[in-house]
């Protein structure tokens, strides 16, 4: 079993703290993505897993072994792990066969069955014999993936893998590579700035800031109930709306919401705080009805697959009135500016104290 094991690690570069207490585990054969902004610490992080960086405290494991710990610093050749780098980086001069037995042990390079095994892998069976100069970019980084996972490494880290490819072409080859760990039974860590690429190539998505760990969970958990509006904002848009709650009920713009604690599950405190709702669970109804809150269209952007409308609600009354503007997804056209109703489904989080 090859589960990844980072316990309390610290990592210092110069006199930057850059890595903090960081705590996470990869169960064997599953994938892991590291989310967080630029300069959070994601690269350090998965070079000191390689063992390219050293730790001041803490140590790494990979199944029974401890490749970084207290006295102990495995040398990257020794740790069996493979990196991927973020843009394939594949020999030019050499064929995609070539390529990919570069990554076995000398004595196995010649003729050996693993190459055409892992190009079948990724979806490039028959390409041995091209040249890298031949592919497109999604099928080099296809290529270096499997160069990554000729020898069977015990663990494989992937640094902002799909970044320099077109946003048509990520999709695509983000499920192809995710098919080919899930089939190669490859316990992966992915590092990346990109939400979609987290939460779609993930069986876990760890979210780092300033070199700490803020959540770790399912990917459904991180977007539906992140247990910090920090979180909240990093995993995609949220409807923010300053409420009172009481009881389990917060009385915002958009009208009494029962709403949830932060992360999974516990007690809803009372007091003044932050509503958030993801886009989403928004819906324009009739303006001639009676559901949801009168506001009014102000604006917004078209995507092709959704839209984004930015509407304009009032609540409160006399001098306590306060305006502000949500976005609500829907699938369709942006409607005409003017009157319209929004309505809210699903569950609202409180976040007590926060504004
Ligand atoms: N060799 C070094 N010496 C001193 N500071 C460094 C060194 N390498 C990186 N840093 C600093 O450590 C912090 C984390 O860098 P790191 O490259 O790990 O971030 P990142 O999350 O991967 O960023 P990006 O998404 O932009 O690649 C940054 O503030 C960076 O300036």
């Amino acid at each position: 079993m090859n589960t990844l094991s980072i316990r309390d690690l610290d990592v210092t570069l110069g006199d930057l703290a850059v890595l903090r207490g960081v705590h996470l585990e990869v169960p064997s054969g599953s994938v892991t993505a590291v989310l967080g902004p630029s300069g959070c610490g994601k690269t350090t992080l998965l070079r000191a897993v390689a063992g390219f960086v050293r730790h001041d405290r803490g140590e790494i494991r990979v199944g029974d072994t401890v490749v970084s710990g207290p006295g102990r610093h495995l040398a990257p050749e020794r740790r069996g792990i493979a990196l991927v780098p973020q843009e394939g980086a594949l020999f030019p001069h050499l064929s995609v066969g070539d390529n990919v037995a570069f990554g076995l042990p000398r004595a196995q390079r010649r003729r050996s069955p693993r190459v055409a095994e892992v190009l079948d892998l990724v979806g490039l069976r028959g390409f041995q014999d091209r040249s890298p100069s031949e592919l497109s970019g999604g099928q080099q980084q296809r290529v270096a993936l499997a160069r990554a996972l000729a020898p069977s490494p015990s663990l494989v880290l992937l640094d902002e893998p799909f970044s320099a490819l077109d946003a048509g072409l990520r999709e695509s080859v983000r499920a192809q590579v995710r098919d080919a760990l899930q089939r190669s039974a490859t316990t992966a860590l992915v590092v990346t700035h990109d939400q979609d690429e987290a939460l779609s190539v993930a069986d876990s998505v760890a979210i780092l800031d300033e070199g700490r760990i803020l959540m770790h969970a399912s990917p459904q958990d991180v977007y539906r109930a992140p247990t910090g509006l920090g979180v909240a904002r990093f995993v995609g848009q949220c409807v923010e709306l300053s409420a009172e709650v009481s009881a389990g009920v917060a009385r915002t713009a958009l009208g009494d919401l029962v709403v949830e604690a932060p992360g999974a599950g516990g007690e809803v405190d009372a007091g003044r705080g932050v509503v958030m709702l993801r886009p989403e669970q928004l819906r324009l109804l009739p303006v001639d009805g009676v559901a949801g809150t009168a506001g009014e269209v102000v604006g917004g952007e078209y995507f092709g697959h959704d839209a984004l409308v930015r509407v304009r609600v009032t609540a409160g009354q006399g001098s306590g009135q306060e305006s502000l503007e949500v976005q609500v997804r829907t699938l369709g056209e942006i409607p005409e500016r003017g009157a319209v109703r929004v309505g809210v489904s699903g569950p609202a989080r409180f976040y007590p104290g926060a504004r």
